[in-house]
């Protein structure tokens, strides 16, 4: 048992923080924002996360997890303390480091016994030197510092899960000592460790993330082809994927990527090569590909419709992926803007992510309490996240409750078969049209 300290209770703060409390490590996070910090003391999560909130009150109550604003506190008995501060995309494309600076003046400040230093935060590469360079220049006290790169996988919805049981826990570090220390900590997740120089330990992050945005982007490319071949999809992703070589995971064709994750880390990854004098072509065409993407609805229905202005439409999934309340660079946002752009009205539904998207979406979005209320009295209804509970509503509901049953699915959440058995005009993406212009 170690006793660790994590800085910033973000998602991957507190889901570090939860998980290494439950195999039995001592922790204590801390954040700047007092809110946050009183609500999860309170017991309540700040995100909505499966899993995370009962494991967390469990540890609370153990006494093995706490949390705090105070970094002199946190930071005076821990052998290992975690940075997971944000690191957001400024307007240049870097990676905005103002929080991951603080978080090493800090360390330097308030770091009373000799430490290690664990960078979870996806950061630049040579960010982890910085940070070692910012926290000596601070340093009060006569300890040692060592710095160790372990760079975070974890998916927003399956965090939980994904720390417990993850393909591979990276670990870059010079002192091996360090990397030992940081071994034994995870060692009871039962996780295969790869051990790497702290370098290659970033770049291993971002390559991640960029092949997964190229996998997105590629099967995208190929559903527009699809459609106009009158090929599906579908079953093009399941005919390749069969191949173990290529595997059938990220291939889900839909309207792009978003998240806090992908978006800014391909453009980091590309402004990365750019400083080092590199075009990175492939990149940039994942990027640009998932740009016209994000919109692709908003082309199918204008060329069905013509002119927008006056229709009443329904929008269903705000959140960026389902099972999580975060819309960070989520498609709901730009297809709703260019509706409202357009002239139409919009009325929106999500299982759990309205009261954030209430903050951010233009205050012309009405929202309804139910998806039948949604999608009553519309033009047309868009899936924009591919909730379970938009997968399993009857479809029959869309034929009762909508003016005329248009449906523009962008995630595939319906079989063209069964829907094919019902009087509803159906879009899609990469696969062939049901019922093209029945309704006109
Ligand atoms: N969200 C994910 O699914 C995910 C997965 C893997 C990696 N990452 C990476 O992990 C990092 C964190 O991501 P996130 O989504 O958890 O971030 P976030 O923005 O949701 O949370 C960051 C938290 O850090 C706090 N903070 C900022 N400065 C602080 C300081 N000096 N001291 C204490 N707290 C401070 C903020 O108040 C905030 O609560 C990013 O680099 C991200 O790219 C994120
Ligand atoms: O086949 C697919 C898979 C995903 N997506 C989209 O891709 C985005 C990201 O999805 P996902 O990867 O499941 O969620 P994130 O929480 O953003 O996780 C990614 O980003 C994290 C932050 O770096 C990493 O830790 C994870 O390994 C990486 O999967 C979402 O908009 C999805 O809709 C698709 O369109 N098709």
């Amino acid at each position: 048992m170690k006793n660790l300290a994590i800085v910033g209770t973000g998602y991957v703060g507190l889901v570090t923080g939860v998980c290494l409390s439950e195999i039995g490590h001592n922790v204590i996070c801390i954040d700047i924002d007092q809110g946050k910090i009183d609500k999860l003391n309170s017991g309540k999560s700040p995100i909505f996360e499966p899993d995370l909130e009962e494991l967390m009150i469990k540890n609370i109550k153990s006494e093995r997890l706490y949390f705090t604003t105070d970094h002199s506190e946190a930071f005076k008995n821990s052998e290992v303390i975690y940075i997971a501060v944000g690191t957001p995309q400024k307007s240049d494309g870097f990676a905005d480091l103002t929080s991951i600076e603080q978080a090493a003046i800090q360390i330097g400040l308030h770091a009373k016994r000799d430490v290690i230093v664990v960078t979870k935060s996806t950061v630049p590469i040579g960010t982890n030197e910085k940070i070692k360079n910012i926290i000596l220049q601070y340093l009060v006290s006569d300890i040692k510092v060592d710095i160790v790169s372990n760079p975070e996988f974890l998916r927003e919805g399956s965090a939980v899960r994904d720390t417990f049981y993850g393909d591979r826990i990276v670990i870059g570090a010079e002192c091996q000592d360090a990397a030992n220390l940081i071994e034994e900590i995870n060692k009871p997740f039962q996780i295969p460790i790869f051990r790497t120089d702290i370098i290659s330990a970033e770049m291993i992050k971002y390559a991640s993330n960029a092949f997964l945005a190229t996998k997105i982007s590629f099967i995208n490319e190929i559903a527009t082809i699809c459609e106009k071949i009158g090929a599906n999809v579908e079953d093009v992703a399941i005919g390749m994927g069969q191949d173990s070589r290529i595997g059938y995971q990220f291939l889900k064709p839909g309207l792009g990527y978003g998240g806090s994750c992908f978006p800014k880390d391909t453009n980091a990854l590309f402004h990365i090569a750019t400083h080092e004098d590199y075009s990175f072509a492939l990149l940039k065409a994942v990027i640009d590909v998932n740009k016209k993407q994000q919109t692709l609805l908003v082309d199918k229905v204008k060329q069905r419709f013509g002119i927008l202005e006056g229709k009443k439409f329904a929008v269903l999934g705000l959140a960026f992926k389902p099972n999580t309340d975060d819309l960070r660079e989520a498609a709901s946002i730009v297809n709703i803007t260019r509706f409202i752009e357009e002239g139409a009205e919009v009325i929106a539904f999500d299982p759990v992510a309205m009261q954030n998207a209430k903050r951010i979406l233009p205050a012309t979005v009405q929202f309804a309490q139910s998806i039948e209320e949604a999608i009553h009295g519309t033009d047309a209804v868009f899936i924009v996240t591919e909730w379970k509970e938009f997968i399993d509503f009857p479809l029959n509901k869309y034929v009762e409750l909508m003016k005329k049953p248009i449906i523009f699915d962008g995630r595939n959440c319906y079989s063209i078969i069964k829907m094919m058995g019902y009087p509803i005009e159906y879009y899609s993406i990469g696969r062939p049209v049901v019922n093209e212009n029945y309704n006109k």
